[in-house]
């Protein structure tokens, strides 16, 4: 395990070379699938997607609710789009002129959506327990001190959300006007589901929106910088760069589906309930279906066809609800934090932390304003 935390990916990439068939067992247990046309079978093969997504497992009772609720989010994110740019415009006048990484893309994430996910109406505690908890543990961290605390804090955060949850209930929540992520979850939540099952419905959103578009940001930043030191202006448009950082280093770098009923897949036999994962990471540096996959090329989006595997947001029917949008957010980020600025990158390797999911090592962010 040692060697999976020095450089996980290359890990990874060590097993899946060795491997003789097209699925192959990581050294904790779980089943990966190496050969990519078998992992995109697993995506999107209604024998591994029927019934309710993982993500949401069973918090929600059926897989209707699941879309109904996935739906009503993106559409409410989506509408926040105009105020997130304005946000994230104050935010930025913030950020010192070397600013820590990754920590700083959740925290700006967070200052552009904070009265999305909370409008500013809602309890002034709830809404600073949020705060911490972005700043200590909304993404798994690999540091124990970090984990106690957030281990600690996510039971407070966990509780005051429910309590809110509770209180909206018994005022009524309109549908039609949802004041922020948490109305919409709310109103989303058939009848039945607890209001402790919705505030952890609500944190799965909270997640997603806020770490790991942060997460997504700060590869986009860093990878861009380390490939064009010192550079006034990147000479990629850049959506190019986020696509690619999303190909180069995807944040969700492994999703798994159950094996349903006892079958032979990839020429292995599996007990029904075996997880099969599929790492889009793998996935998108397939020598054979990508060109050069190892090298960080934002110009290979230039045209549209010609690409390989691309599924920083998953594939098939569990696909990321909020691709379009988070794909918005993360380009919006990047192009503000780069506009009239030159950017440089210090302490900064390649080689992601691996927890629940895929995030730089800590780096520095330098912004010199070249105007
Ligand atoms: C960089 C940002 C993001 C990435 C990389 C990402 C990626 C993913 C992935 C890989 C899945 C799991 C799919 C599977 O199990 O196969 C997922 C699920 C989901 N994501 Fe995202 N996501 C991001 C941001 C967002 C945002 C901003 C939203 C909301 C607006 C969102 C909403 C959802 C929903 C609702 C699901 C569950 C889909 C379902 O089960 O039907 N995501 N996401």
């Amino acid at each position: 395990m040692r060697r999976f935390r020095r450089d996980p990916l290359g890990f990874l990439e060590h097993f899946a070379d060795r491997s003789q068939t097209g699925v192959f067992r990581l050294p904790w247990g779980a089943w990966c699938v190496r050969d990519s046309e078998l992992a995109l079978k697993v995506l999107r093969d209604p024998v591994f997607n029927s019934g309710r997504s993982t993500f949401f497992g069973d918090l929600l009772p059926s897989r209707l609710d699941q879309v109904a609720l996935g739906r009503a989010v993106r559409n409410t994110v989506r509408a926040h789009v105009p105020a997130y740019r304005c946000a994230l415009a104050r935010a930025l006048a913030d950020l010192p002129a070397v600013s820590p990484w990754p920590q700083s893309g959740l925290t700006l994430v967070h200052r552009a959506t904070a009265d999305l996910l909370l409008h500013p109406g809602a309890p002034a505690a709830l809404r600073q327990l949020q705060a911490r908890s972005v700043r200590y543990g909304l993404m798994r961290s690999p540091l124990r001190r970090h984990r106690l605390r957030s281990e600690l804090l996510r039971p407070k955060l966990t509780a005051a959300t429910t309590e809110e949850i509770t209180d909206r209930r018994a005022a009524g929540v309109c549908e039609a006007a949802p004041r922020d992520v948490l109305d919409t979850v709310i109103a989303a939540c058939p009848e039945g589901v607890t209001d402790e099952a919705a505030a952890l419905l609500y944190s799965l959103l909270v997640k997603s929106v806020v770490g790991t578009v942060g997460h997504a940001v700060a590869w986009s930043l860093l990878l861009a910088c380390l490939h064009q030191p010192g550079a006034t202006a990147w000479p990629w448009p850049v959506d190019w760069i986020t696509r690619e950082a999303a190909r180069h280093r995807p944040v969700v770098w492994m999703v798994g589906r159950p094996v349903p009923h006892p079958m032979e897949y990839g020429g292995i036999d599996f007990k029904p309930g075996a997880i099969l994962s599929v790492s889009p990471y793998l996935l998108h540096h397939d020598q054979h279906l990508w060109k050069s996959p190892e090298q960080f090329r934002p110009d290979r989006w230039s045209d549209t066809g010609d690409h390989g595997p691309y599924l920083p947001f998953s594939a098939g029917p569990f696909t990321c609800g909020g691709a379009a949008v988070a794909q918005t957010m993360i380009t919006e980020a990047v192009a503000a934090l780069a506009a009239g600025n030159r950017l440089r990158v210090t302490g900064a390797i390649t080689h992601p932390v691996v927890t629940d999911s895929a995030a730089p090592r800590p780096f520095a962010l330098q912004r010199v304003p070249t105007r």
